[in-house]
């Protein structure tokens, strides 16, 4: 659906995307992970078609972009990480508003802008002021009005930014809505471990340059090479631990008081060996599992550490 070839953009002498290159299949979630200034923004506003880039391309539908402002305009729905000011305007006048600038003809306008509040749950708020929304309802409706002229792509620049966990789920099933619906959406986030949730893919920017792409667990994979183990022992955790130290291929004990987790470099038998040895030492064990890889440190991982 979407291919960007080398694109690059440089803002002076400053490069903010340098040689990106990725594509994004019909109908995946594909969550833009990076950290501050990685250059999600200026990807996403060149492909809406906001920005011109310096070199390189994007495609949409083999379709290039920038020589087909028309066909883009059909296709993308974007949604600004700004949501604007908008005094005076109720609901269903903004909705209005926007679907008027999409050349939506005014009889067909009620019947779209009603489904589509429904699908953000605004109906209720259809004739309140934009102004008297929460945050959230606001960032709901920034995405209906994405919506209007039901396009394919979707690029969502930071949409769950600010919002309290209850918004985020609700823009979360919003999401999870559209893309039953067969929508190709792009979405840029500092959340990680709620991207790792709704993405089918993850693609890590850093410093304008594609770090990683693959699905969640790819990746993690790829890049995340140390295994956790956390054992809870159901008491006598400092025997535990120090049976845990004499082990072979064990590094890094973190020492809890009631549990202990320890980074794990050798095999799954010589693995099962140490939970052996536990309970040979006759220390009741709860639980021995291996922790599942946090999207987060695998980002700290590849982006050198650098803050989120
Ligand atoms: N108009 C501009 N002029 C000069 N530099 C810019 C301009 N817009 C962005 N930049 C710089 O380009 C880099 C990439 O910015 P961009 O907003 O694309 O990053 P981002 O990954 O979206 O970051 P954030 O998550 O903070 O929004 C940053 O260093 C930023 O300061």
């Amino acid at each position: 659906m979407l291919k960007i070839d080398g694109l690059v953009k440089n803002y002076g002498k400053f490069t903010a995307v340098d040689h990106l290159t990725l594509a994004v299949e019909k109908g995946s979630v594909c969550g833009f992970v990076g950290p501050n200034g990685a250059g999600k923004t200026t990807t996403m506003r060149i492909m809406a078609g906001l920005l011109n880039a310096t070199s390189g391309s994007v495609m949409i539908d083999e379709v290039e972009v920038t020589k087909n402002p028309r066909v883009l305009r059909e296709k993308i729905g974007y949604m600004p990480d700004f949501f604007g000011v908008y005094d005076n305007l109720k609901v269903t006048e903004y909705m209005d508003f926007f679907a008027g600038a999409y050349g939506i003809s005014y009889k067909e306008r009620g019947p779209i802008i009603d489904n589509l509040l429904e699908i953000v749950d605004l109906s209720h708020k259809k004739d309140f002021y934009v102004d008297s929304l929460s945050r959230g309802m606001k960032q709901r409706l920034c995405l209906a009005r994405s919506l209007v002229h039901d396009p394919e792509l979707l690029i969502l620049d930071e949409p769950a930014s600010g919002l309290d966990p209850r918004a985020r789920v609700e823009i979360k099933e919003v999401l999870k809505q559209l893309q039953e619906m067969g929508k190709t959406i792009i979405i840029s986030s500092h959340i990680l471990p709620e991207l790792a949730e709704m993405c089918t893919e993850i693609c890590i920017i850093n410093q304008g340059k594609l770090a990683a792409q693959g699905s969640v667990q790819e990746i993690m994979q790829k890049l995340s090479q140390k295994r956790m183990i956390h054992v809870q022992p159901l008491n006598d955790v400092e025997r535990a631990i120090q049976i845990l130290k004499e082990q072979p291929f064990i590094r890094a004990v973190v020492e809890n008081t009631r549990d202990v987790e320890f980074e794990f470099t050798g095999t799954n038998d010589q693995l099962s060996n140490v939970l052996k040895q536990l309970i040979l030492a006759e220390i009741p064990i709860l639980s021995f599992k291996e922790k599942e890889g946090n999207l987060e440190e695998v980002f700290m991982q590849i982006t050198g550490g650098e803050s989120i």
